[in-house]
């Protein structure tokens, strides 16, 4: 991990619980990470995993029971003013913006909170409109504008001030196909022309798989996965296969599927198409299975994990972990 003074953020040991007795929720427990300067890192998870009371915590929204938080060096709770000074967020769920001002406004606004002079920063404001498509809309009040456009404002105001560490939640949802794309190329774009430290929280992967450089994937309260995109998927060490067999008897199909860990199974007519996930060693035990009942295999092709896969995988065998009683069948081995 990047040493604590160094790192943009860093989290150590970060524990979080909701309620007491019977009623208490471990939101978080005994996090620990660290994001370098100007990275920009994905936070995923399913619901429920702890994401935003980690964001909130970071943030100094919610409390921690344990742990510590540092922003560019400075702890969050010991000198928050230091710490948040060149920080800004955009939570899910929360109204960022003034809805009676104009657009244009709104970005002054955010901008003179941060202690910046208007008239320093009016070409970067007016960067900012041009490249989100909102420059036609500078004078148009907040409340008027749709859905999709009240979202890029308010990333335009989190982008207004002198901000170097920006917390996003879920900044493209509600977007169109072609605005989210947009807006996940000016994310690039702003990010390496300021060099913004960026964390993301999103459901959606493709956002997180073209804009991140790390990923650290949350289930149940715990950091079960912190690298890059390639070596998540790497990590795997297993190619998927989509088989198409002809004529399998409900017998064999059982045996199969009994041995291996069989995937979106499709039949048509004579036809059976299932996808397994295998190492190379399963794949042959695989095919020597097929062999011994005699399966007619009409085609084999490959299927390369992406981080959708990678994520479900993850997520779900730190579920199971956590449930001593899940017996994992069928996996080949
Ligand atoms: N204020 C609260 N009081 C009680 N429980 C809470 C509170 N906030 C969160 N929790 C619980 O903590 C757990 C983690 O919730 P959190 O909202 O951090 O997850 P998340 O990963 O952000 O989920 P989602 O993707 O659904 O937003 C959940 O079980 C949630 O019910």
């Amino acid at each position: 991990m990047i040493e604590r003074d160094e790192a943009a953020i860093y989290v150590d040991g970060l524990t979080k619980t909701f309620g007491s007795g019977k009623n208490a929720v471990t939101a978080v427990e005994d996090v620990s990470f660290a994001v370098a300067p100007g990275e920009v890192i994905g936070l995923l998870g399913p619901n429920g995993a702890g994401k935003t009371t980690l964001l909130k915590s970071i943030l100094g929204l919610v409390l921690p029971d344990e742990g510590e938080v540092r922003i560019q060096g400075s702890d969050v709770y010991d000198r928050p003013q230091q710490a948040y000074e060149h920080v800004d967020a955009m939570l899910e769920g929360a109204r960022n913006d003034y809805w009676r001002l104009t657009v244009q406004e709104n970005l002054r606004y955010f901008a003179a909170i941060h202690g910046q002079n208007p008239a320093v920063v009016a070409d970067r404001h007016k960067s900012l409109l041009e490249r989100l498509d909102l420059d036609k809309k500078a004078d148009t009040a907040v409340r008027d504008l749709s859905r999709g456009m009240k979202q890029k404002v308010s990333l335009a105001s989190v982008l207004a001030g002198d901000v170097s560490v920006v917390f996003l939640d879920e900044p493209t949802l509600g977007l169109d196909v072609e605005s989210s794309l947009k807006l996940q190329q000016e994310l690039v774009r702003l990010t390496e022309e300021r060099g913004l430290t960026l964390v993301l929280s999103s459901h959606n992967m493709d956002v997180i798989e073209e804009i991140c450089d790390r990923v650290v994937i949350m289930s149940g309260g715990h950091i079960v996965a912190n690298d890059t995109v390639e070596a998540l998927i790497a990590d795997f060490e297993r190619q998927g296969y989509r088989i198409t067999v002809r004529d399998i008897d409900d017998v064999v199909l059982a045996d199969l599927r009994e041995r291996f860990r069989m995937t979106s199974i499709e039949q048509t007519n004579r036809k059976t198409r299932f996808e397994i996930a295998a190492d190379s060693a399963t794949f042959y035990r695989l095919t020597d299975v097929m062999e011994h009942h005699e399966i007619d295999i009409d085609s084999i092709e490959t299927v390369q994990p992406d981080l959708a896969e990678a994520f479900v995988e993850l997520t779900k065998s730190s579920e199971s972990s956590m449930k001593p009683n899940t017996i994992e069948k069928g996996d080949g081995d």
